[in-house]
């Protein structure tokens, strides 16, 4: 039987492996964490991520042929492809602070493996790693042990989150990159038969290392700049009086286009984007390509702007100053359907609106009270003007203002009339998600903002730039 061992039981290692155990029931595949929580919470009834479908997925398979250890090296080496899925966030101190994957835990795996290897393995990346990982793993691997033979590969992952299970059932495409070697074919080959049992043929794309590496990098800076793109125009669009979802809708029907990741927004959030194209950022200055490295940068800074710009919106609005006044958040996590609040963009905008004085109050319907405090705490906010609410009516009671921050669909379906009549008047609501129905609600009475729309007469003359 091939045994397949995910080092890293996260948001990708998770998911991913649940479901190569759910459609190969001849592999064993191992699930291991440095994190005893995590792997006791992936044992428990309620699993340490939230992601649609992906219950079933490992009730089906959890304890037939997918198991979660914290014996990381047991599993490790009794493995013949070993995956490695842990987090590669962005360094925070050292060359290359603020910009460059920070490989730590990548590393340690790596000489985690080389100890207790006693058998050949395929090391396939599965984390997104900088261009030329791979020769920096191959060194730590074969430096380390004796008479055990290594092949790296490269297999990036392009799920998203809350469509995981989705993403991994029908993949665009699943790339390998390997060494164009006899041993590196073979290994392409052995992990290729994995995905072959339910992915087409042609949908397995097989290419080199350093290909694949780059992208993965390069796809997440596509995507960023897709949004960026958007929300660009969705300055230029309230300043006309053009709405951003005609134009996107129009602009996407050019079939060179495509209309997928043309929302437009309160800006990017998630734990890679950010992080990915500042690496690609990184590396390109590192070869000296300083163009292309402002290039990309430029994305991530249309997107910091974009955040700011919301918040302008909110304290201008409301007379210049927030201070005192209660705003409701409804949403935290990074887009719907996660309980993910990595980088999200609520994280600035509630910073923007405390730092004006406001008591911002947040709902989210699946990010805990104890991760927003964290993750406000973290920017340095102090919690006295700070408050969680169990649902949207209790976080709206009383406020001046609500602000959309997620595009939950129970968004879309609240009471806007109770809602309304418990508020201050006048009431305020911007919707950085365009989900509210902007026409319905001023008739109820709300001063309404969405992002890229023809703007409220309340609000036109309002500066809206940061
Ligand atoms: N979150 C996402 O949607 C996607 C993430 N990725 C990439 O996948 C990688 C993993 O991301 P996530 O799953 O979101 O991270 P995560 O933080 O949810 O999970 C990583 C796990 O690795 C564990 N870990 C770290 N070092 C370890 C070690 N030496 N031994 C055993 N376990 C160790 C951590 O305890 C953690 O549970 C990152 O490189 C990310 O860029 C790629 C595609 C999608
Ligand atoms: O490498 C990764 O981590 C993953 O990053 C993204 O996936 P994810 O961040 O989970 O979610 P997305 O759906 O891409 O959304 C990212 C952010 O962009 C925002 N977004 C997305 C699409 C859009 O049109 N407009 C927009 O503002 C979302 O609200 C969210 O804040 C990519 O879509 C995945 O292919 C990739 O594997």
């Amino acid at each position: 039987m091939v045994k397949i061992c995910c080092i890293g039981a996260g948001y990708v290692g998770g998911p991913t492996m649940a479901v190569i155990a759910l459609k190969c029931p001849s592999i064993e595949v191992a699930v291991v964490d440095i994190s005893a929580a995590r792997i006791a919470a992936w044992n428990g009834d309620e699993l340490p991520i939230y992601e649609p479908g992906l219950d079933e997925v490992v009730r089906q398979c959890r304890g037939r042929n997918l198991f979660f250890s914290a014996d990381v090296e047991r599993h490790v080496s009794e493995a013949d492809i070993v995956f490695v899925s842990v987090n590669t966030p962005t360094k925070t101190r050292g060359l290359g602070a603020g910009k460059a994957a920070d490989l730590t835990y990548w590393e340690s795996a790596a000489r985690m493996i080389a100890d207790v290897s006693k058998s050949d393995k395929i090391v396939v990346e599965k984390s997104t790693v900088p261009v030329k990982t791979a020769e920096a793993i191959e060194k730590i691997l074969t430096h380390n042990c004796n008479a055990v033979n290594f092949q790296v590969l490269s297999n990036p992952e392009f799920l998203a989150e809350g469509t995981a299970v989705q993403d991994l059932l029908r993949p665009d495409r699943v790339l390998i990159g390997g060494r164009e070697t006899a041993a590196g074919r073979k290994a392409v080959d052995a992990l290729k038969d994995v995905y072959a049992r339910w992915v087409p043929a042609d949908r397995i794309v097989t290419t080199n290392l350093w290909s694949a590496e780059l992208t993965k990098l390069a796809a997440n800076a596509f995507l960023a700049q897709r949004i960026s793109s958007v929300n660009a125009i969705s300055a230029l669009c309230e300043a006309t009086g053009a709405d951003v979802s005609e134009v996107a809708a129009a602009v996407g029907m050019d079939g060179r286009i495509g209309p997928k990741f043309l929302t437009a927004g309160v800006g990017f959030g998630g734990s890679c984007f950010q992080k990915d194209i500042l690496n690609l950022v990184y590396i390109c200055e590192r070869h000296g390509l300083h163009e292309p490295a402002a290039y990309w940068k430029q994305v991530i800074e249309v997107n910091d702007y974009q955040k700011r710009r919301f918040v302008t919106r909110v304290v201008s609005s409301m007379f210049n100053t927030v201070s005192g006044k209660k705003v409701a958040v409804l949403g935290f996590a990074f887009k719907k359907d996660t309980g993910d609040s990595r980088e999200t963009p609520a994280i600035d905008v509630c910073k923007g609106l405390l730092a004006d004085g406001a008591a911002v109050c947040v709902y989210d319907p699946q990010v805990t009270e104890d991760q927003i405090r964290q993750d406000l705490a973290a920017v340095g906010e102090p919690m006295r003007q700070v408050g969680v609410a169990r649902d949207a009516y209790e976080a709206a009671g009383g406020a001046h203002a609500i602000c959309i921050l997620t595009e939950w669909d129970e968004f879309k379906a609240l009471d806007y009339r109770r809602i309304f009549d418990g508020m201050q008047k006048p009431a305020f609501l911007f919707d950085g998600r365009n989900v509210v129905d902007g026409g319905e609600l001023r008739r109820i009475g709300f001063i309404v903002y969405s992002i890229g729309k023809p703007l409220d007469p309340w609000l036109r003359g309002m500066p809206a730039v940061a």
